[in-house]
């Protein structure tokens, strides 16, 4: 019986323990902190929830466009249930994974794990694990996967002190709401927190190192959250690096590095992510890390260790949880012998949890504009679709992306309040190569915000694909 041991219960450690696990190894999952991860108990599960409290009172504050009086005022948040339900959530889903882990014969073994191989290259390997109180265990392995995910990155001269300067993590610890919270860092986490506090009635000032926010995702869907948060009153500071945080007691200067200070009551870091991969024992076995740090695996999860793979957030792959879940799944694959197709990134779909939510599929406008893939695009703004008026929704769009000789649709982006919805009938098409044509001739529901999409696929269409 093939023994395998994963390092981290994350989505890519415990995906990877449930195949392996339904294909007959012996599995054993080491994990530090708790079963599911970062994921499910510090970033993807907590701040989903806190959204889905944010988001009430978004549709709340939109009821008088549609006639329904309610004030707002009085849609006062209360912070400990929601950080309650917040922390009782992630408990629970850890609990579930754990659960089916065991259901599946997985062994789990609390505590941290190194690999310490006599000398590079042997045939087998073995894991020593740390328990938080007692002596190390060591498990011998066949297969070793490292999947052991990232942690924020800490500015040196910006230390979170759970008080006032503040890592994603320890938001859900402050018993009141921020009079005034500066967010640093304008990528996806740093937009979905942004949007979520303002919706709770936050003052938010945002800090960009860049000219705009969202600096990786579609431009034009940035624009339009950029709009939304205009509206709603937070200030973003652009082209702004912040060098340097203080805690003045009664609240927080963010030194930017040009000079000029930004203060509020709190600092939310948003900066960015490190991968978890010291005191692993790599580079004893031979596995060499990359300049940010990350684990280079190819494209079926191998280190360039035999019998060593590595998945999710620790290979810098793309730090999604959908992504870290196939790499795992794909490495116990392959390390079992099973056929395995090698990842492909190209069908990614993922979403950032904004209002408007901003969701994407496969290649993006910028590899379009920067002519690095031939495409047909269409842009269908939301205002145009009967539903969306009916719901007074003002802004978002479709984007649909396809190859101008085949039709075959290639991406697509979608900005609405359920965008992470909506975006799979684009995600389906990408991933089964069907083109506009099959979109266009698929009955959409009227009214329907899907129905843009069906549209999109018609106005692609061109005249030959009718016949
Ligand atoms: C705020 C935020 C929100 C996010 N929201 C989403 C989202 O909505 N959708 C999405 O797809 N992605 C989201 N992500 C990304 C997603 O959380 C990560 O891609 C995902 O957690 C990666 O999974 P992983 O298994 O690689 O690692 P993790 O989930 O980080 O798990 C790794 C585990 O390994 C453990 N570990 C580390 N070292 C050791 C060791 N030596 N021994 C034993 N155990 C160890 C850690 O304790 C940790 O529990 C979000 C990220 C952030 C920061
Ligand atoms: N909904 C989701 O699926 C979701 C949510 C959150 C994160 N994620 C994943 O995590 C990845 C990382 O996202 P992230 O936003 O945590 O990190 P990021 O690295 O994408 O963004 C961090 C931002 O902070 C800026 N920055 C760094 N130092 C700074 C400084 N000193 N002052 C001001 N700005 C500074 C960077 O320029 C960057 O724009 C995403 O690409 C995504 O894959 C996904």
């Amino acid at each position: 019986m093939t023994r395998i041991v994963i390092i981290g219960g994350g989505p890519a450690g415990y995906e990877a323990a449930l195949v392996a696990a339904q294909h007959g190894a012996d599995v054993t999952v080491v994990e530090a902190e708790g079963v599911g991860g970062a994921c499910v108990l510090y970033d993807c599960v907590p701040s989903k929830t806190f959204i889905s409290s944010a988001g009430v009172r978004t549709d709340l504050r939109r009821a008088s466009d549609l006639g329904v009086n309610i004030d707002l005022e009085r849609a006062a948040v209360e912070l400990p249930t929601v950080h309650g339900r917040v922390q009782a959530l992630a408990l629970a889903q850890s609990a579930d994974i754990r659960a089916r882990l065991q259901r599946e014969g997985v062994r789990l073994v609390p505590g941290r794990a190194q690999i310490v191989d006599d000398v590079p290259g042997m045939a087998t390997h073995r894991v020593s694990v740390q328990p938080a109180d007692g002596e190390p265990v060591l498990l011998d392995a066949d297969v070793v996967l490292i999947a052991t995910g990232a942690s924020p990155r800490i500015l040196p001269t910006a230390q979170p002190d759970g008080e006032r300067i503040l890592t994603w993590r320890q938001i859900y610890d402050l018993d009141e709401l921020p009079t005034h919270l500066v967010v640093v860092g304008s990528g996806v986490t740093g937009a979905e927190f942004v949007s979520a506090y303002t919706e709770m009635g936050v003052p938010v000032t945002l800090v960009s190192s860049r000219d705009r926010v969202l600096p990786g995702e579609d431009a034009d869907a940035a624009s339009v959250l950029e709009d939304v948060l205009h509206e709603r009153g937070v200030v973003v500071v652009k082209e702004a690096r912040a060098d340097r945080v203080e805690n003045i007691g009664t609240g927080v200067v963010v030194h930017l590095a040009d000079g000029r200070t930004v203060e509020g009551s709190h600092a939310l870091m948003t900066v960015g992510s490190v991968p978890n991969t010291s005191g692993l024992g790599l580079s004893k076995i031979g596995v060499e890390l990359d300049r940010g740090g990350f684990i280079p695996v190819d494209r079926v999860s191998r280190t360039s260790v035999s019998g060593v793979y590595a998945a999710g957030d620790c290979t810098g792959l793309l730090p999604l949880a959908s992504v870290a879940s196939m790499q795992g799944r794909i490495a116990m694959w392959h390390a079992l012998g099973e056929g395995v197709n090698p990842i492909r990134l190209k069908t990614v779909t993922s979403a950032v949890f904004t209002r408007p939510e901003i969701a994407t599929v496969g290649i993006s406008q910028a590899a379009i504009d920067a002519g690095k893939v031939p495409a047909r695009t269409v842009m269908l703004p939301l205002a145009t679709n009967p539903r969306a008026k009916m719901q007074g929704l003002r802004r978002g769009f479709v984007k649909l992306f396809c190859r101008p000789a085949t039709g075959v649709v290639i991406g697509g982006v979608v900005v609405a309040p359920v965008a992470s919805e909506l975006i799979l009938p684009i995600a389906l098409a990408v991933q089964n190569n069907l083109t506009v044509k099959d979109l266009a001739y698929t009955f959409s529901v009227y009214p329907s915000l899907s129905g843009s999409i069906t549209e999109a696929g018609r106005q692609l269409m061109r005249h030959d694909d009718l016949d």
